[in-house]
């Protein structure tokens, strides 16, 4: 039954009862139907309370049924509508999480008592859409228009408390809300009902609204540049002010159609979904995620307490896991546990807010010198800086410090970890765990197996992942990984295209209005120049070791643009020396402004090196840059690096600030159409052979010559993960 009604003296309790998360599909809808009808007319039922199964309301809408036929039978706001227009009080029992439409149906309710662990919100946004079922229109009138926008544009998840605050739940209690909500739907049985009837408040407000809603367009169209769904909802809560209840809710549904034909919401909800199903990882072997069981981490221990360190340190406390934090000397020492306990005072102070004792929520961090107490843990995170003689010592120290069942974490982004793991006495519990900065916010976890790591270590990263709260995504080991393997040719495309006559603002300026979070020149700035400087020196590319008689912009026979080794070699780093590809206000300044010294550069440069100017448009950029980095992701498919196409547009919609209602770069080829992505590559690679990385992927040919399946079916041609490198 996907909902069940049982009479508790004279108050029915209604409990929808569709797991895992109670999505209000088809099925609740028309079950909530006929037990509100049944309580409605039963003379015996005074009030009724409604809550979710296991201990969880509701997660929304079935998200799996939007486009489908399904939708369009009885519809919530008809169930909304009903609820409020009841005569006998109706009381939302919260527990878990009401989000989404599960919030809208509580609206709906006269009264809402939640329990202090639950969750609630509008996060339609997030998957492209906006509240549609009242949810922008019953909010505002209820919190008023600033605390409404703020909740329906950012859709972020609200502590029970912080609803209370703002009005949005009448009542948090520690124990049973649906004990609570029987209680207050008993005392509340015969009072009056208009006031409670959201639908029909006005809006109170001293503010000049329309100047409010203006200046917040004008702030979110920066914010969330390109992206349609944040707009829409601040015209659907425009329209709660001027409008009556239910021609804001015609607009709302207009609004939801409008934003549906621009395929923003089906590549959000792409991407949704896609971050489920990484956590449902697979092995060459056949094993599954759910063959195998992860061990549990009791205790874990990070090595290096440099910015990345920190991030991981705070990530495991918040997870409820004591570290221990070790340092090379005492004065690293000091400045790590000093960040570290400023981090830890702030995530005390925001679980003290929302009425938590801290000490029940974050676990204990014991600062250290000594590696020998490492002797029990179950888990140790190494995140020293990359170098592989350094990490080679660490995993040796580790091999003969840690007890022998302890799994041992290397957070690389990019270096072997077969070379790693073959120093250690235990190869198969060595697996890469590519954390992203600063690792305590960013949601990536790229989990890199080895040739010989053991399905248990796999399992027990893989769920450590899920504990943290990351995203998870599990890749095969090859130079870079997934993420920063693909970041190759698109930088590659960069350079070229300032060497052909565009400058860094005019490509970075291309892709953050393709959406971006930031363009490639500015995310070199701010990662530091040196870092793929030292790399390239490393490699022979640059540097002493380049042989003689080399062209400037020949490497192997293949194009190679020298131009960010020029900058290195003029002291220019980035950010943090105050100039790179920009002129920032200081060392470590974040403002990047252009810098005419940079012009004067290129210019000279074409000038020697006689390149033809022919700046690319903006089409022609993005087109460039975004097809080098969706043709090296067919590669990494081929090569059995990642699983599916859906994991790299995990990463990237993670990772890299890649603009979630594109999908990914995966996605958005199959968006774009693959011929066409196949045609262009084709078309480039043949007019500069010297440029490799150009050259279509053997994997995208195929499926460009089947016309380009839908990307679910991708799956069929890329076979089992195996590593073929
Ligand atoms: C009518 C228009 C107006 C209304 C619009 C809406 O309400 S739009 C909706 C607005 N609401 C949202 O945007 C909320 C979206 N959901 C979430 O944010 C999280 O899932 C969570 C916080 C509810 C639970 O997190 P957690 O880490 O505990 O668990 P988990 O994330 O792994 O999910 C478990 C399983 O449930 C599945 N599933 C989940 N939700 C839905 C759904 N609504 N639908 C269908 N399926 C859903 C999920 O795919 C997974 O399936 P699998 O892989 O096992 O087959």
């Amino acid at each position: 039954m996907a909902a069940t009604r049982r009479l508790v003296n004279t108050v029915a309790v209604i409990t929808i009862n569709h797991p895992p998360v109670n999505a209000l599909s088809s099925s609740v809808r028309h079950a909530l139907v006929e037990e509100f009808g049944k309580a409605s007319k039963d003379p015996t039922v005074e009030a009724i309370v409604l809550n979710g199964s296991n201990g969880k309301f509701s997660a929304g809408a079935d998200i799996r049924e939007f486009g489908t036929s399904a939708i369009k039978t009885v519809s919530l706001e008809d169930i909304n509508g009903t609820i409020e227009a009841s005569q006998k009080p109706v009381v939302a029992a919260i527990e878990g999480i009401a989000l989404g439409g599960g919030l809208e149906l509580a609206l709906a309710c006269h009264y809402r008592v939640a329990d202090i662990q639950s969750r609630v919100g509008l996060p339609e946004v997030l998957i492209g859409i906006l509240p549609a079922a009242g949810g922008t229109q019953r909010l505002p009138r209820l919190i008023g228009i600033p605390a409404a926008l703020d909740v329906i544009v950012r859709g972020r998840h609200i502590p029970a408390t912080e609803a209370l605050n703002l009005g949005i739940v009448d009542e948090v209690v520690q124990g049973s809300a649906v004990d609570a909500a029987i209680q207050l739907a008993q005392k509340v049985i015969g009072l009056p009902l208009n006031k409670r009837r959201l639908s029909t408040l006005r809006i109170s407000s001293n503010l000049n609204m329309e100047d409010f809603l203006d200046t917040t367009v004008e702030k979110t169209k920066k914010q969330f540049r390109g992206a349609q769904a944040p707009m829409a909802c601040i015209e659907a809560v425009r329209a709660s002010v001027l409008l009556p209840y239910h021609r804001g809710v015609e607009k709302e549904r207009q609004l939801f159609l409008s934003l549906w034909a621009t395929g923003q919401p089906q590549a959000q909800q792409y991407a949704f979904f896609s971050e489920r199903e990484a956590a449902k990882w697979s092995h060459p072997s056949g094993a599954r995620w759910y063959s195998e069981e992860p061990k549990l981490v009791r205790t874990a221990a990070v090595i290096g307490l440099g910015t990345m360190g920190r991030g991981i340190v705070i990530s495991l406390s918040k997870a409820n896991i004591p570290v221990i934090a070790i340092e090379q000397d005492a004065y690293q020492l000091e400045m790590g546990k000093k960040a570290v306990n400023s981090l830890l005072e702030r995530e005390a102070e925001k679980l003290k807010q929302q009425g938590f004792s801290p000490g029940s929520k974050l676990a204990s961090v014991h600062f250290t010198l000594a590696f020998g107490e490492l002797q029990d843990v179950d888990l140790v995170i190494e995140a020293v800086y990359e170098n592989m003689e350094l990490k080679k010592e660490i995993f040796r120290k580790l091999s003969s410090v840690c007890k022998s069942n302890a799994f041992l974490c290397t957070n690389t982004s990019g270096l072997n970890i077969d070379e790693i793991a073959s120093v250690t006495d235990r190869p198969n519990q060595v697996i890469g765990t590519h954390f992203f900065s600063p690792a305590n916010i960013m949601k990536l976890l790229e989990v890199v197996r080895g040739q010989q790591t053991s399905l248990t270590t796999i399992a027990t990263a893989m769920n450590l992942g899920k504990i943290l709260g990351k995203v998870t995504v599990l890749v095969g080991n090859c130079p870079l990984f997934v993420g920063n393997r693909m970041l190759g040719p698109y930088l590659e495309q960069a350079s070229y295209l300032l060497e052909e006559g565009c400058y860094p603002e005019t490509v970075d300026r291309a892709m953050e209005e393709f959406g971006f979070a930031m363009g490639p020149f500015r995310m070199m700035d701010l990662a530091g120049l040196d870092v793929g400087w030292r790399s390239r020196t490393e490699k022979g590319l640059t540097g002493a070791n380049v042989p003689q008689g080399t062209p400037a912009r020949k490497r192997l026979g293949n194009r190679y643009s020298p131009l960010a080794d020029l900058l290195c070699e003029s002291g220019r780093f980035g950010q943090k020396t105050g100039k790179g590809w920009y002129q920032y206000e200081k060392p470590g300044g974040r403002t990047a402004r252009p810098d005419p010294w940079v012009k004067d550069f290129l210019q000279k440069y074409r000038k020697t090196h006689q390149i033809k100017q022919q700046p690319s448009n903006q089409e022609q950029i993005v087109e460039r840059c975004v097809y080098a980095l969706a043709n090296e992701g067919f590669r990494i498919l081929e090569d059995g690096i990642a699983s599916c196409p859906e994991d790299i547009d995990v990463i990237y919609n993670n990772g890299y600030g890649w603009p979630k209602y594109r999908g990914g770069p995966m996605y958005y080829a199959s968006f774009v159409g693959l011929p066409k992505v196949f045609n262009t590559l084709e078309k480039y690679y043949k007019a500069n052979a010297d440029v490799p990385s150009m050259k279509p992927a053997f994997l995208l040919k195929k499926l460009a010559a089947v016309g380009g399946p839908p990307i679910k079916e991708w799956r069929l041609q890329v076979g089992k993960p195996v590593n073929k490198l």
